[in-house]
């Protein structure tokens, strides 16, 4: 089968023993037997790869195609034993982007810098973390799955590999790695061609949770057998994740006080900060090479369209974490005056889903620096225009690293230096692992 990710279309023309679908863009056309389907739905899913493996769908209405799903519930495991194991090689995918081969794809992935825009594989890594794990759960007697899998967290991104060409072909893999009642951790990589080879450009793990057909409750997943050491060893490595992301949670500064010596970081901050002219505890300074936090703001409103939505009718995490990541960038870029490379993105957490038609108004700010290194904080909410309640839906954390060495940030009230020693402590985590 050929191998393309390109976000790719899929229209179902033929319905008889086997399904011809063409791609909204030029020059695709493949040919599925129905027994390698494992949903229908909206066209949506937009990728053939290496397994003869599936999703897509048909055109129709969204809210007809809900409705339909509500008779999926009884397809539902009643415990999570009843559901046969799988191995990791059982949800294993690659897929390529054709860059270098298909020329025709590149407008939609280049950025003015002549490189990849990092906001569309961060899509790309969301729809294909959401196939891994359908393939992990597919059920050969089933005709659609009942499942709706959805991105609850991306736990890391890092790149080894500071510039995606444009004209390069990308591959990506991946396979469940650890599996809990009702998510699944994923582990994906991305590769690039050089010369004839695949070279590293970036390792991600994402957690997505199983719900009902409705996405109305959560549904149970396959357990996971590791069958060599290596693969109990990425089983464990999930196990500790999860109660690392506990830990991390369970430390929030919204929840416990700074540590001792982060309370003495503030401090010597503040200090640093007061005009020594003046006796008082409100005059405050900006030392030499410095920003106020509150001078590094930047925001955008993104109204919802139904164009964004997934097929369970709600905005597309990919989609989401594309325009997060966009205002990041401008972030870091208009901060360190130069062009800013993403080395890392971590702990996104998608904490409610994003109706279609919200606002969604984004906002965000540098929260650390060191030597080169930016760490910018977007957050987002949905605003209801008619209750005038606003909802936090994601927290996103992007590290980047600048050309040149760039100016301090500094807090100056008590909630900015919360998110200063929020955003030291996602920094220290993200150099800890690359
Ligand atoms: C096909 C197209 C889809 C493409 C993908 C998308 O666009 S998805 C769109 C973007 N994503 C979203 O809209 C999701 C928005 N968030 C949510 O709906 C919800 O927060 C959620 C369903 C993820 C979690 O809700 P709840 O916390 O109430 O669920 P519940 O308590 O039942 O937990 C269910 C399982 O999720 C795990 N879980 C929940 N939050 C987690 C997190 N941040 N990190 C890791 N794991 C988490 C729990 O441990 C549990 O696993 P165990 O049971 O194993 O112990």
């Amino acid at each position: 089968m050929v191998a393309s990710l390109s976000r790719l279309v899929l229209f179902v023309v033929s319905a008889n023993q086997h399904y011809t679908c063409f791609t909204s863009e030029r020059g695709c056309k493949l040919t599925v037997s129905p027994s390698k389907i494992v949903a229908v739905g909206r066209p949506w899913l937009e990728f053939c790869c290496h397994t003869p493996l599936l999703v897509f769908f048909l055109t129709r209405d969204h809210v007809q195609a809900m409705q339909e799903r509500k008779a999926l519930h009884t397809l539902l495991a009643k415990q999570q034993e009843d559901l046969p194991p799988r191995r990791m090689k059982d949800s294993y995918l690659e897929v390529i982007l054709p860059l270098g081969s298909q020329p025709e794809i590149r407008e939609k992935y280049l950025n003015v810098h002549n490189s990849v825009r990092f906001g569309r594989i961060l899509e790309d890594l969301d729809s294909l973390g959401v196939l891994i794990c359908y393939t992990h759960t597919k059920q050969e007697m089933q005709p659609k799955s009942p499942l709706s899998i959805v991105t609850a967290l991306v736990d890391k991104i890092n790149l080894c590999k500071r510039i995606i060409y444009p004209d390069c072909d990308i591959k990506f893999t991946g396979s469940v790695s650890w599996v809990g009642k009702t998510s699944m951790e994923v582990k994906m990589h991305m590769l690039q061609l050089h010369d004839g080879d695949y070279s590293p450009v970036l390792d991600a793990t994402f957690v997505m949770v199983a719900r009902d057909p409705e996405n109305k409750g959560p549904a149970f997943v396959n357990p996971l057998v590791p069958e060599s050491p290596e693969e109990e060893e990425i089983f464990n490595q999930g196990e500790l994740n999860k109660l690392k992301r506990i830990d991390f949670s369970t430390a929030s500064l919204l929840k416990m006080a700074p540590t001792a010596e982060e309370r003495n970081i503030i401090h010597d901050i503040f200090l640093n900060t007061l005009d020594t002219r003046t006796v008082s505890f409100r005059s405050r300074k900006l030392p030499p090479n410095s920003v106020w936090m509150e001078d590094t703001k930047l925001k955008g409103l993104q109204i919802c369209h139904p164009q964004e939505r997934n097929i369970f009718n709600r905005i597309f995490g990919g989609f989401l974490m594309r325009k997060a990541f966009e205002l990041g960038w401008a972030i870091a870029c208009s901060y360190g005056g130069s062009r800013p490379f993403i080395v890392s993105v971590d702990d996104i957490m998608f904490q409610r889903p994003v109706e279609v038609g919200s606002l969604l108004l984004l906002s965000g700010q540098v929260c650390y620096t060191e030597k080169n290194y930016i760490q910018v904080r977007v957050h987002t909410e949905v605003y209801d225009a008619d209750t005038r309640d606003h909802h936090t839906t994601n927290i996103f954390h992007f590290t980047f690293i600048s050309e040149n060495e760039v100016p301090r940030v500094v807090p100056k009230t008590y909630g900015e230096s919360m998110l200063y020693l929020d955003g030291k402590r996602h920094f220290a985590a993200v150099m800890k692992e690359i």
